[in-house]
């Protein structure tokens, strides 16, 4: 098994990736039932797709209505693993580490920030939101007494696989790592890479064949 297939997605990688984008979705609109048409439309897809890709889930759509919406959201809620509510830290409280602190949206993916972390001794104790800055001495107390399991690295890149090998070292089994390095970890360990180059790449790529 390649390193990229280690962690099953147990859906086709492109419906996943679909079904991501469906869900982000309907979660923001206030409307009873949407037909796959509807869906399809919004992007830019056929219908057919769309209704193959609900066939992962356990709903159907009713004839002239469409798919319920409460429940199409519980559904792909299940599957996303949102309605299970998991703890996370956060390590880096400067620019994009406090901004991610303060995003309220978290919580409707099933996760919660708990705790950030810094090793400047300037931040230590001050506020970003409603949390306090720690020491990294508190890590391990901290992911202890809130059971958590994922990690978000958000240090400059020289700095970031010393975070990762601690975060794992204190229990941490998911890193969401936000720089830019490419971070040697154990298998066990699940980490995603949130490459922001990617977005902005397609897009002077698509201006530029224009
Ligand atoms: N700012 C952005 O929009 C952005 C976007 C994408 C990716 N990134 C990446 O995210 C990371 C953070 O970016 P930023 O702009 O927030 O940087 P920043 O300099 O504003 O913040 C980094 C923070 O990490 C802390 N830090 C450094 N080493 C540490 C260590 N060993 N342990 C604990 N804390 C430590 C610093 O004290 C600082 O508070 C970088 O790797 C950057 O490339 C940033």
């Amino acid at each position: 098994m390649s390193k990229k297939d280690k962690w099953p997605i147990y859906v086709p990688k492109p419906t996943f990736e679909r079904l991501k984008k469906y869900y982000a979705y309907l979660m923001q609109i206030d409307e009873d039932y949407i037909s796959s048409d509807e869906l399809a439309k919004k992007f830019n897809i056929k219908p057919e797709q769309v209704r193959k890709d609900f066939t992962y889930l356990d709903i159907t759509g009713k004839p002239k209505k469409g798919y319920h919406i409460p429940l199409l959201v519980e559904e792909l809620g299940k599957l996303f693993g949102t309605r299970v509510l998991e703890n996370l830290i956060i390590v880096g409280a400067g620019n994009l580490g406090s901004a991610l602190a303060k995003y309220m949206g978290f919580e409707k993916m099933g996760v919660k920030v708990v705790a950030i972390f810094d090793n400047d001794p300037k931040k230590i104790g001050s506020f970003v939101g409603e949390l306090s800055v720690l020491p990294l001495s508190f890590l391990e107390r901290v992911i202890k007494r809130f059971k958590v399991r994922i990690g978000i690295i958000c240090v400059p890149e020289e700095s970031a696989q010393e975070v990762a090998n601690l975060l794992i070292k204190k229990g941490i089994k998911a890193i969401w790592n936000f720089s830019p390095v490419p971070l040697k970890v154990p298998e066990t360990i699940i980490v995603e890479n949130q490459d922001i180059t990617s977005g902005i790449l397609t897009i002077k790529h698509i201006l530029a064949k224009k």
